[in-house]
């Protein structure tokens, strides 16, 4: 009965990290990716880049979209005003038991929600079960294929607002193709891509903000 590669990463993370200390246990999971074992957080570079649209967004609320270990998680929820809360989704039931403990390890727990399920189940719901008006911030790093018909149900669901900022991982690399020729050809969108790399390789990745403008409806 081995153990799996995320429950490493979270011993990692308990063996080096100071319980508390946000940054601490980024660094940790960062020196894990680069000399133990290669795992698909967003990473130090793009991580760098997230860390940038988040604070001056400045979000008082924020979704993100497969959480897998918690990684981007602690970077965003570390990176919130006083009071700005964090929803947080993954389909993955063992992703999402690391990543509670990534994030408690971290001392982001008042501040994040973690939600087990499909973000197509749980996105009509944010409203209702959440008390969620609309989200600041919005970070997509779930399936690949999910990114097309979520920013759809979003839009549907009236869960972004004008000037809320969409920030999409790995648009080169697994790729987004659908999702990215929409928010660069819609007219509800002002889109911008920052170029980067594979989190821990030399292969070429990238992210992509959108913003959304709302829609042309009176
Ligand atoms: O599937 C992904 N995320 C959703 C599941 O949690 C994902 C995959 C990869 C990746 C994998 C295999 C490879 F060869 C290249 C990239 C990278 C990422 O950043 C990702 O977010
Ligand atoms: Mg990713």
């Amino acid at each position: 009965t081995h153990s799996s590669r995320p429950q490493r990463l979270l011993r990692a993370v308990q063996k080096g990290a100071v319980r508390g200390d946000a940054r601490s246990v980024v660094a940790n999971i960062d020196r894990f990716c680069h000399h133990s074992e290669w795992a698909m957080n967003i990473g130090d570079e793009k991580g760098a880049i997230l860390d940038s649209v988040v604070s001056e967004v400045n979000p008082a609320l924020a979704l993100e979209l497969g959480t897998y270990c918690g990684y981007s998680t602690v970077r965003i929820a570390r990176l919130l005003p006083p009071g700005g809360r964090l929803i947080t989704l993954e389909f993955n039931p063992e992703y999402a038991a690391v990543a509670r403990q990534v994030i408690e390890w971290a001392g982001l727990e008042d501040s994040v929600q973690l939600v087990e399920g499909g973000s197509g189940d749980w996105i009509p719901q944010l409203k209702e079960h959440f008390g969620v008006q609309s989200f600041d911030f919005v970070f997509l790093d779930h399936w690949k294929e999910r990114y097309l018909p979520d920013i759809h149900l979003l839009e549907e669901c009236e869960l972004l607002r004008k000037g809320t900022v969409v920030l999409a991982d790995n648009v080169v690399c697994p790729g987004a193709p659908d999702y990215l020729a929409y928010v660069r050809n819609s007219p509800a969108y002002q889109s911008s891509y920052f170029q980067s790399h594979l989190e821990y390789t030399k292969a070429v990745d990238g992210l992509e903000k959108s913003v959304y403008l709302g829609t042309t409806d009176a």
